[in-house]
């Protein structure tokens, strides 16, 4: 069994995109067939209730020691997700990492496939990993990170990678941070103290989490309402932690109302719960269905933190969730096993596992 992140894939290399086959989105001014999705997109929209956008995904403010964690645990039942501000990651540094986003992928296409994701590797240039299950392209670039950038960096800027390192890195101990402040809030909520986890570490800080940061682009589109930037999924993560760039784009899906766009809010942070909190809060905390739409205004860009246990832990349902009357309703597995598992049954990884 891999021992880290960046190892995952190695037993499970993804299908991967010819070389030939990948387009520079940001020339082209007809959608091509490669990129027209079959299904009309207005059927999976928000449902005519949501006109009027009643339906808002809540935003919380951290330092409202009141009723901040109260809103927190209802949105985490309720949504699988919430957006945070007064979270302590400075605008500075978001702006900066957006920036160092922004020139990679502005570099021309043939200097960003020299940092491509190997087959079986985690981090590089390229589609999302879940392309393989979609017959069409879908209208995106992903760069990922696992851990350093810097194999990748030298090879985008051989003369000055220097910058884009110490960026992601200053960003991603951030948000470790944020994250595991986030973990506690939701935990504490479930009765869960740092004495029941003991992968949580002697401070309670999560100190061997493992992580990845995706950094994503969606260009403008010319033919947004047949095109997809991401496809329905959910995170294979504990929680995400994601940036958006001043564009709408993200959805995300409530039964019984529909898909219900996550508007940027200045400042602002999204978290949304992620399938290893699903099962190790026993189905407490669902994890979140989201898609990325594209428009024929604005590129966007964002940046998901995706936040998980150390790689050698099996995460399952915590024993004190669990009694005669809520038995466990998953059985044990590890992050790399789970990526895994995601590459070959996507959408029906969770429900692979119930018991
Ligand atoms: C840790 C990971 C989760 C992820 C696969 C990855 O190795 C790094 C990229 C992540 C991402 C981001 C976009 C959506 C997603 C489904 C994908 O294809 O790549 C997620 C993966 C996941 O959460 O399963
Ligand atoms: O671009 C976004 O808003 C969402 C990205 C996302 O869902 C992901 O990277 O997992
Ligand atoms: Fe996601």
């Amino acid at each position: 069994m891999p021992s880290r992140l960046s190892d995952s894939f190695v037993t499970h290399p993804v299908f991967q995109h010819n070389l030939n086959q990948y387009l520079d989105l940001n020339s082209l001014e007809e959608l091509p067939d490669s990129h027209a999705w079959i299904s009309d997109l207005d059927e999976y929209s928000s449902s005519p209730d949501d006109i009027h956008g009643q339906f808002k995904l809540p935003v919380i403010d951290l330092n409202d020691s009141i009723n901040g964690r109260k809103h927190v645990v209802h949105a985490c039942k309720t949504w699988g997700a919430f957006q945070i501000t007064n979270h302590g990651i400075s605008n500075q540094l978001i702006g900066k990492m957006e920036d160092a986003a922004r020139k990679l992928f502005s570099l021309p296409l043939e200097q960003k496939l020299k940092a491509e994701r190997p087959k079986d590797g985690a981090g590089g240039y390229g589609p999302f990993r879940i392309s393989s299950f979609f017959p069409k392209r879908m209208w995106s670039e992903g760069f990922t990170i696992v851990g350093s950038p810097v194999q990748h960096a030298r090879k985008l800027w051989p003369e000055d990678y220097s910058a884009f390192c110490d960026v992601t890195d200053e960003y991603q101990n951030e948000m470790k941070k944020l994250a595991g402040k986030l973990m506690w809030i939701m935990l504490e909520a479930l009765g869960i103290t740092k004495e029941d986890i003991k992968w949580a570490g002697p401070n309670g800080q999560f100190e061997g989490s493992e992580a990845a940061l995706q950094l994503n682009s969606y260009p403008v589109c010319p033919d947004p309402d047949r095109a997809m930037g991401l496809a329905d999924h959910t995170d294979s993560t504990l929680l995400t932690i994601l940036h958006q760039s001043n564009q709408t784009g993200l959805q995300i899906f409530r039964e019984e109302i529909g898909w219900v766009t996550v508007p940027p809010v200045e400042g602002a942070l999204v978290v949304n719960i992620g399938d290893l909190l699903h099962i190790l809060s026993n189905g407490s905390y669902p994890s979140v269905l989201h898609r990325v739409t594209v428009n024929r205004e604005q590129h966007r860009f964002s940046m998901a933190y995706l936040y998980g246990p150390p790689n050698s832990v099996e995460i399952s349902p915590l024993s004190k969730l669990v009694d005669l009357h809520h038995p466990p309703l998953y059985r044990p597995v590890t992050w790399s096993e789970y990526l895994g598992m995601k590459a070959k049954f996507f959408h029906n990884t969770l429900s692979s596992l119930r018991i």
